[in-house]
């Protein structure tokens, strides 16, 4: 089972993070991981912090002649920023941002002489960490041709005015359009005009992202226990990243509004197995994949840091103040849209294994490659696929 920790401080020397569980034998791409790293510094509001960094990966442990062992994986990306910090005398923090973890963090570990102790890891610097252990993870779904790319669907409250069910299409914008997103241009001016407005007058904006993980197997995931339902642990994976508050799959909230009829894909069989002619449930029933494509929205507030900044409460003097101003992003979905794919792939990875094995890269191909009920339910075999 795989299974990943980050640690590390936002200005301290790197992010890193220790993957176990990993199978023997996965060939490591390091383009694509660095390509990822790169992904999730990009998209138009992020702050200065991302002139400064250029994330790549450096891969400590776990791997020899470019390939796993399936011992575990060290991956350190360093802070360019350590150098400008190290010596630096700064400010303590007593006046708290509402919305970031400062205030209860204080009380929490004993750091009421400064938050600055409690921003230093509880910042989203930490995603670097988690991208490059799940664009690793992401390597590993690969060979078994499981894809996943996301699209922004509101951003800061636009809502891009082309719609497509075309998934080549939306897997084409993700790799390549700056805003990650269907808009038109006209779209895209008037977002960016946004976000500059947000940037002049010092306020943040957040958006909803969705996922699509497509081709998937079916039957990965279970309705046995809690744990093993798939949508519940895609949901927590997404959940744990700063400012996601929110994940729906399929119709989602969408489901209070219509009759049964309306809501469930019915079943029907051809000569490519089983297959639906709608996509209601996002591809999951009963916590298991059911061969259509994954498909989640999740929803991010905006940045807690504000340059016009908000009310709050001197920790020391308990007088009325206004929260300390930090070098911030001013909005981060298109960051954050990166994120949601890496902390999702080793959930995805997981109940692959779980049905597959976990030890070596050619045994689970092996096992998958052999399994009946994959074409059955209409999932076409990866040589098949194109
Ligand atoms: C990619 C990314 C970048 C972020 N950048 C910032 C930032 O520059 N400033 C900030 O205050 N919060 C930023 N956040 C959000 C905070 O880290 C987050 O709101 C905070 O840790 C409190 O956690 P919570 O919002 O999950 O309750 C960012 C989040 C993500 C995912
Ligand atoms: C450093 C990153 O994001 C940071 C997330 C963040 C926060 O509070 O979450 C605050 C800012 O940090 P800094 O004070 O160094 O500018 C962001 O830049 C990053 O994404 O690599």
């Amino acid at each position: 089972m795989i299974h990943i920790t980050t640690s590390g401080e936002s200005h301290g020397r790197a992010m890193l993070a220790t993957i176990t569980g990993i199978p023997s034998g996965l060939e490591i791409d390091l383009d694509f991981i660095n390509h990822e790293l790169k992904l999730r510094q990009s998209g138009f509001g992020r702050g200065g912090r991302m002139k400064i960094e250029t994330d790549t990966a450096d891969i400590l442990t776990g791997v020899i002649n470019g390939k796993t062992t399936g011992s575990p994986i060290t991956i350190a990306v360093w802070n360019k920023d350590w150098d400008n910090w190290k010596d630096k005398k700064t400010e303590p923090i007593l006046t708290p941002r509402p919305g970031h973890a400062d205030l209860i963090g204080m009380y929490k570990y004993g750091h009421l002489d400064d938050a600055r102790k409690v921003l230093e890891r509880a910042s989203a610097r930490e995603t670097a960490a988690r991208v490059a252990a799940g664009a690793l993870v992401k390597l590993f779904l690969r060979a078994f041709k499981i894809d996943m790319f996301s699209h922004i669907v509101n951003w800061g409250g636009i809502t891009p005015s082309r719609q497509t069910e075309n998934l080549t299409e939306i897997r084409e914008i993700s790799q390549n359009s700056p805003f990650r997103w269907l808009g038109t241009p006209s779209d895209d001016e008037t977002l960016t005009k946004l976000i500059e407005q947000a940037m002049r007058e010092g306020f943040t904006l957040g958006g909803i992202i969705e996922t699509i993980i497509y081709p998937i197997p079916p039957m990965l995931g279970s309705y046995q226990t809690a744990e093993q339902k798939l949508d519940a642990q895609i949901a927590a994976s997404v959940l744990s990243i700063q400012a996601i508050k929110g994940i729906e799959f399929g119709l989602g909230f969408a489901y209070a509004n219509r009759p049964g009829k309306d809501a469930m894909d019915a079943i029907y069989y051809g000569e490519r197995g089983y297959y639906r002619q709608t996509n209601y449930a996002g591809g999951i029933e009963g916590g298991m994949t059911n061969g259509n494509p994954v498909v989640f929205r999740s929803v991010m507030k905006p940045i807690p840091t504000q340059m016009s900044p908000l009310e709050t409460v001197h920790v020391q003097t308990k007088e009325k103040a206004l929260s300390v101003k930090e070098r911030s992003d001013v909005t981060a979905v298109f960051a954050a849209s990166i994120v949601i794919e890496s902390a999702v792939a080793p959930v995805i990875a997981n109940a692959l294994m779980e049905r597959y094995g976990s030890d070596h890269m050619e045994r689970i191909l092996e096992a998958f490659s052999r399994d009946p009920s994959l074409q059955e339910l209409g999932y076409l075999l990866p040589t098949h696929r194109h």
